[in-house]
């Protein structure tokens, strides 16, 4: 890979998961490394250093405006600054790599993406859920279940309107890794035009196969590839530092493996890592690997 110009930003929102300890994962993974470690991979990293966020006890979730919208506002707020923060990273050259904080801010990176972008980017979700979920679909009311919904132009509109909607090309996004969507969710899925590989995709076709057909849908025809990597996707024997955990995930060298493919394509010109909730976790563990990994995101080898 080439050396990068790398812009790193953190996110401590926790309002879209409704949990506290979220808002730790941008700090958890400042202590595991990340700058340092990309830095050692010859990457010149800037730190754009922190978008202000509100937490969870901070108000009531329930706005009797916007049921089925845990924290809208303070979300649209966020996801507001988050976005012209992105845009000054990336006028002033850098590849953004924003640090969550829960999924909802994704909201708001690829809206800072998509005046770049003009919409043509692709999206590797590397989850074990869609996040495809609207108001309407949604069993718990957290926009962090929301956000790839949003992107491709469905759900609430005040989201929708920090756009312009949509911010990707929904035929350009795949979903990695998935084990555990809500059924209307998954009516939905299956009405647009994302693919989604689920862990069965995983074990039936393999990892090497599964990347290469990822990366393939992604980047055809876009200028540009978003990748969004919630390491719920990982095991949670590996990753128990996370807030919606599901059995059944992805292996640390699988990760690896699809994320040095994806380091290959040179589409790839944003990064998110979400949903590291240090309060829930084994001694850092789960940021350690996060970081790990983010450096074969950046072109770490084994050898
Ligand atoms: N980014 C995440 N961890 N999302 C979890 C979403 C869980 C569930 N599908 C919901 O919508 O509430
Ligand atoms: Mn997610
Ligand atoms: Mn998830």
């Amino acid at each position: 890979m080439n050396f990068r110009k790398i812009g790193l930003i953190g996110v401590p929102q926790d309002v879209g998961a409704s949990k506290k300890g979220v808002d730790m994962g941008p700090g958890a993974i400042r202590v595991a490394g990340v700058i340092a470690k990309l830095r050692k991979l010859g990457h010149e990293v800037k730190d754009f250093g922190t978008v202000d966020c509100y937490t969870v006890d901070q108000f009531d979730s329930r706005d009797p405006n916007n049921l089925g919208l845990n924290y809208l506002d303070i979300i649209l707020d966020t996801c507001s600054l988050l976005k012209d923060r992105v845009e000054l990273i990336i006028n002033a050259g850098y590849m953004p790599l924003v640090l969550g904080g829960d999924h909802s801010i994704s909201i708001g990176t690829l809206a800072g993406l998509k005046k770049m972008n003009q919409g043509n980017t692709g999206v590797i979700w590397i989850d074990a859920h869609g996040d495809f979920n609207t108001a309407e679909t949604s069993p718990t009311g957290n926009i962090h279940g929301m956000p790839l919904a949003i992107a491709t132009g469905r759900g609430e509109k005040s989201l929708l309107a920090l756009g312009p909607s949509p911010t990707v090309s929904e035929k350009n996004c795949v979903i990695i890794a998935a084990r555990e969507i809500d059924p209307n969710e998954a009516k939905l899925l299956k009405e647009s035009n994302v693919t989604v590989f689920t862990m069965m995709d995983v074990m039936k076709k393999g990892i090497v196969e599964i990347a290469s057909e990822a990366i393939k849908i992604a980047s055809d025809g876009v200028d540009h590839v978003h990748v969004s990597f919630d390491v719920d996707s990982l095991d949670p024997k590996e990753a128990p530092g996370t807030g919606t955990q599901v059995p059944g995930g992805l292996h640390y060298r699988e990760v690896a493996l699809l994320l040095e493919s994806i380091s290959k394509c040179n589409k790839v010109s944003s990064f998110e890592l979400v949903e590291v909730n240090p309060a829930l976790d084994i001694q850092n563990q789960t940021a350690e690997l996060a970081v790990e990994l983010l450096c074969h995101a950046f072109g770490k080898e084994m050898y």
